[in-house]
């Protein structure tokens, strides 16, 4: 199975290491021709994953259209960006692996949505879980969801993906992969303003669990199966990615939490922060769908400039009530 992959930041160059295993050649896409020359040159994407060294059958080009044929295409653009960058490849019935995690902006498509309406003939399948580019790319053990409809193809993508120590469990619950990695971005964000303002242990734990509750009921009004939410892609994701400094989401929220605003912390970022866009499309879909998400509604609120002591105040007064999701 011959791979491309569409996007040359952190994510996709970790996972092109991934799939040039066993010197198999990759072709990945880079939308800036600085990261195309320093991994065809010096076999590192010095921008995105700098310090890493990649293997040699990885090829990069800034020509979309040099994908079109290949076997499978990774899709690791981010949320906001894959139907641009889709729209301009001819994708026919090739089949797309999402690995970006978010919900477009006014559609409140999920990125594999997005992909169908864009590729209405491609296979999809979608690539989720607790994974930090950079220990990917150094070989740490980890794993993944990789959910896929189509249970032949999921088989092969599990395959040609999997290694020693890139361990994907396969799902046919292409929703619930998807939602567990989009909404955990918004969740990382209050855990990081909890560490930021100092609130405790305690408080981001209760945040992680009442987090996973609001996950939970909007992945179940979508069609998620509740399976899937416990697993990688959703609880295991969730518990990363509110634990560390490593993510740009938790890293967000603790500049949040500190004071400083949303617009100075973004401003001139060239790494994505996805919980920030996901963010405001996850409100409006979840008043859609009708469920409470108020960890997500405090999250809005910190990003529109609310002073933080009035959002914790905010949260903390709401009525006590059952645990039950
Ligand atoms: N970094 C990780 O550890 C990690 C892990 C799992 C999933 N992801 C997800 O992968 C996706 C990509 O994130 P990343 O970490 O690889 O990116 P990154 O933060 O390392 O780099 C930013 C990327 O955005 C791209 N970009 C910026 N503007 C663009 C535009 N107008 N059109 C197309 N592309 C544009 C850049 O080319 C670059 O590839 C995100 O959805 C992210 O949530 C990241
Ligand atoms: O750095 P973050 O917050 O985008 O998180 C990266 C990955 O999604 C963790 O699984």
């Amino acid at each position: 199975m011959r791979i491309g992959v569409i996007g040359g930041g952190a994510w996709g160059t970790a996972l092109a290491q991934v799939a040039a295993r066993d010197d198999a050649p990759v072709l990945l896409w880079a939308r800036e021709p600085d990261v195309v020359e320093s991994i065809n040159g010096a076999h590192e994407n010095r921008a995105f994953l700098p310090g890493v060294p990649l293997s040699a059958s990885i090829r990069a080009t800034g020509t979309l259209a040099d994908l079109a044929g290949l076997d499978a295409l990774l899709v690791v653009a981010p949320a906001q960006h894959v139907r641009t960058v889709l729209s301009e490849i001819a994708v026919g019935t090739t089949p797309l692996v999402l690995c970006a995690k978010g919900i477009e902006a006014g559609t409140r498509l999920l990125v594999g949505e997005v992909a169908r309406s864009v590729a209405p003939h491609a296979p999809i399948a979608v690539l989720s879980g607790p994974t930090f580019a950079h220990e990917v790319a150094a070989g740490k053990p980890t794993a993944v969801t990789l959910a896929c409809e189509d249970e032949a193809l999921r088989t092969r993508l599990v395959e040609r993906l999997g290694a020693p120590a890139f361990r994907p469990y396969a799902s046919a619950d292409v929703t619930g992969a998807e939602i567990g990695g989009a909404v955990k971005n918004v969740l990382a964000i209050a855990c990081g303003v909890v560490e930021g303002a100092g609130l405790g242990l305690n408080a981001r734990a209760a945040l992680i669990a009442r987090g996973f509750a609001e996950m939970t009921r909007f992945g179940l009004a979508r069609g998620a199966q509740a399976d899937t939410l416990t697993g990688l892609s959703g609880l295991g994701d969730l518990v990363l990615t509110c634990s560390s400094t490593n993510s740009r989401n938790f890293s967000l929220g603790v500049g949040l939490g500190q004071g400083r605003s949303a617009a100075e912390l973004l401003a001139d970022r060239k790494t994505v922060a996805e919980g920030a866009f996901t963010a405001p499309v996850l409100r409006e879909a979840a008043a859609e769908a009708g469920v409470d998400m108020p960890v997500v509604a405090a999250v809005n609120a910190l990003l529109e400039g609310a002073p933080v002591a009035d959002v914790i105040e905010a949260l903390l007064s709401r009525p006590l009530k059952a645990e039950a999701v």
